[in-house]
């Protein structure tokens, strides 16, 4: 996806923002785009926003442009969260965490009213599954996890590859909460509500990368324009 588009997906979620929000602030490109274009509301006098960052990137980059930051302490409750997505299909569920924040991202937007999402258009999908599935993991009994979730996943339908994520460094990435990232190569999850409940059942599984039921809005750019989805999209994927 070229970054002008990503920044078209995020300057129409800008217009989903008024004064006096209590906005959560997604991770990954396309939100850093968002980020970027409220700051600059915010600039332009759009009064009492603030931010609930779902990552320690994102509220290092809202604290720089100066947006007011709070978190779900202060504000259980959210007007709107505006978040970027790996896959996304008709129902908007979707498949996040390719960078690795999903489990603060979930906690974010399901403590919303309303969850925009925005997206290329190549992320929106048939079947979701050929983007890996991450799983946020206590690092404590991986392997044991690890067993229990390819079982599992099994058992729903779901076999491919199993790896563990690294990171830069060459060591093991590590999520803001201390945790590690299994990334599940399953190629087509046919039951993604199947398959998340059967994740939730493995104890050191914190959070898996299925979003559902969550997404409201998916605004999907694309060089012929922007297409704005509800939950009830029925065009042509
Ligand atoms: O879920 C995410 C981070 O955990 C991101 O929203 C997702 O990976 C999309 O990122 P990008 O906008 O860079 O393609």
């Amino acid at each position: 996806m070229s970054d002008e588009l990503k920044r078209q997906a995020a300057a129409k979620a800008v217009e989903f923002v008024e004064a006096g929000m209590r906005v959560g602030l997604g991770t990954g490109s396309t939100a850093a785009h968002f980020v970027d274009l409220l700051a600059a509301r915010v600039r332009e006098g759009l009064s009492d926003i603030v931010g609930v960052p779902t990552s320690e990137a994102t509220r290092a980059q809202a604290e720089k442009l100066g947006i007011k930051l709070a978190t779900l302490d202060e504000f259980p409750v959210l007007d709107l969260t505006v978040d970027g997505a790996d896959e996304i299909d008709a129902e908007l569920r979707m498949i996040k965490g390719g960078g690795g924040a999903l489990l603060r991202e979930k906690i974010v937007a399901t403590a919303s009213e309303q969850v925009v999402i925005i997206a290329d258009k190549s992320k929106l999908v048939k079947t979701l599954g050929a983007f890996p599935l991450p799983l946020e993991i206590v690092p404590f009994g991986l392997g044991a996890t690890r067993n229990l979730v390819e079982l599992l996943a099994a058992d729903a339908g779901c076999e491919g590859e199993i790896s563990l994520r690294m990171g830069a460094d060459g060591k093991p990435f590590m999520t803001d909460s201390g945790n590690v990232i299994l990334d599940c190569a399953f190629g087509r999850i046919e039951d993604p509500e199947g398959l998340d409940d059967a994740l939730k059942l493995v104890p050191g599984v914190v959070e898996t990368g299925l979003f559902i039921g969550i997404a409201d809005v998916a605004i999907l750019s694309a060089a012929e324009g922007i297409e704005v989805l509800e939950t009830d999209y029925s065009g042509e994927i």
